[in-house]
């Protein structure tokens, strides 16, 4: 059978998550029966429903939720609508909330999904109408002490309301609001955590800032350049250029523009906000040739879009020293092979993004105990909770004389195996 390019990329992604724990897993001597369990996931939900569209004809959508691993808690993850997404793309990034939950000592499993379309084709209340039939159509394989999903691609705040909207329309008016936790990443008003929606750019900008702390510089008239200027992109990028670094570049799916100069972070928001995400066409820098973006000279290169985009075929370019994972996945294991040859720094997405997903827990955590956190208390409980996870995959590099990759894999497989091992299932 002939495989599109299309296919072939989605395939490589679970192949890197695989590949990735195999490593770990035969360095660590991870129990047989508990490899087993972790290299398959618990549940692969996939749900066709009909959604009437503006035009009065219905169109049947398919949505996917795969929960890979709950042994230490609840599956948590984000929500993806992109036309990438499919079962095996929601594996391996099923795969990875495991690990990235584990690895920042959060009491959840790992879980992802969310439905194959570009949102570009749906007007705002179509999107609204296959959000609630998505959200009815899972049921009860998500709740909000089963599975809490997240925002992730093309999902927000807004997409979070309408699911905790329909989730809890569906419980009993005296229980409605014992389930706000189904959902976290919602807009502040409705149960959402002042500063989610900057946690994941702000830990992606604090570890590069450890990373540099821990080597005795700072980020003042450090260079950098950005894939997706998305939520992810876009959050760090201000981060980082608050703390003096200068931003050379950012790529997105329709552009990638340039300055030598440094690009303005709020003047490129200002100008992609209103057409639906996209930088084009911003006068703030020139457009250059997409091929271009890995090699340019600069000092920081942050993946924030989709997986698989540092490869064998382009790693042997990029001039960056530090390759900071906003993205899942963005980089397979032949490409980080390179990289390392090199001796460029990879800081891996389940510790680089982990900001999102330890945000959420506080989200969550909110919600449950009925309280309202403040942004200066949440950021510093983030700042903390990341520097923390930080220093013990920093103690694994140096301890096991490892890439910061398979320090971050030992500590959180480790830990799962720990959980099976205390009650007693594998001797
Ligand atoms: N949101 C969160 O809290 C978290 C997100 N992540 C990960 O971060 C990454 C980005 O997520 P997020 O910022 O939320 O998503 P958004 O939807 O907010 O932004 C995605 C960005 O990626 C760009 N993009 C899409 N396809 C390509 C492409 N082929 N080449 C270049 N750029 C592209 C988009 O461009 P365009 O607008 O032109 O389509 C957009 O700028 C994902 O890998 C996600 O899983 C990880 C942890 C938490
Ligand atoms: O906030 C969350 O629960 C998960 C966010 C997410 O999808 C991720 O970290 O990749």
């Amino acid at each position: 059978m002939m495989i599109t390019k299309l296919e072939e990329k989605k395939q490589s992604m679970y192949d890197t998550v695989l590949n990735q724990f195999e490593k770990t897993a035969d360095l660590i001597g991870l129990n047989p029966n508990i490899k087993k369990i972790l290299s398959l996931t618990n549940n692969e939900i996939i749900v066709h429903f009909p959604v009437k569209m503006d035009n009065g004809k219905v169109e049947i959508f398919t949505g996917y939720r795969v929960q890979h691993n709950n042994a230490l808690g609840p599956y948590k993850g984000g929500l993806r609508y992109h036309p990438t997404v499919d079962v095996d793309a929601a594996k391996a990034l099923a795969m990875w909330m495991t690990w990235k939950t584990s690895l920042a000592g959060l009491p959840y499993g790992g879980a992802k999904g969310g439905i194959q379309i570009d949102p570009r084709n749906y007007s705002l209340g179509e999107l609204e109408r296959i959000t609630r039939r998505f959200t009815y159509a899972l049921g009860e394989n998500i709740g909000p002490e089963h599975d809490i999903p997240a925002p992730d691609v093309n999902t927000n705040a807004q997409t979070m309301a309408w699911i905790a909207d329909t989730y809890m329309s569906t419980k009993s008016p005296s229980e409605r609001s014992q389930n706000q936790h189904v959902v976290t990443g919602k807009p502040v008003g409705s149960g959402g955590l002042e500063g989610r929606d900057r946690a994941t750019g702000f830990g992606v900008y604090h570890t590069i800032k450890l990373l540099h702390r821990s080597r005795g510089e700072t980020l003042e008239g450090k260079t950098f350049i950005v894939q997706g200027f998305g939520n992810v992109g876009y959050w760090a990028s201000k981060f980082l250029v608050e703390d003096g670094a200068i931003l050379l570049a950012v790529q997105d799916a329709h552009a990638t523009l340039y300055n030598a100069e440094g690009i303005s972070v709020p003047h490129l928001l200002e100008h992609s906000s209103p057409r639906k995400g996209s930088i084009k066409g911003f006068e703030g820098a020139k457009e250059i040739d997409p091929d271009e973006f890995f090699g340019l000279e600069c000092d920081i290169l942050i993946p924030a879009a989709l997986g698989n985009q540092i490869t064998e075929e382009n790693a042997f370019k990029i001039k960056a020293t530090v390759v900071a994972e906003g993205a899942n996945g963005p980089t397979n294991p032949e490409g980080e092979e390179v990289l390392l040859s090199r001796g460029i720094t990879v800081i891996p997405d389940i510790l680089c993004n982990s900001g999102g997903v330890i945000g959420s827990y506080f989200e969550w955590l909110q919600n449950r105990n009925g309280e309202l956190w403040q942004m200066d208390e949440v950021l510093e409980k983030l700042e903390k909770k990341l520097t923390q996870v930080f220093k013990n995959v920093e103690g694994a590099v140096k301890e096991k004389n490892t890439d910061w990759r398979t320090a971050a894999y030992i500590i959180a497989i480790s830990r799962i195996e720990l959980a099976y091992n205390q009650r007693g299932i594998f001797p």
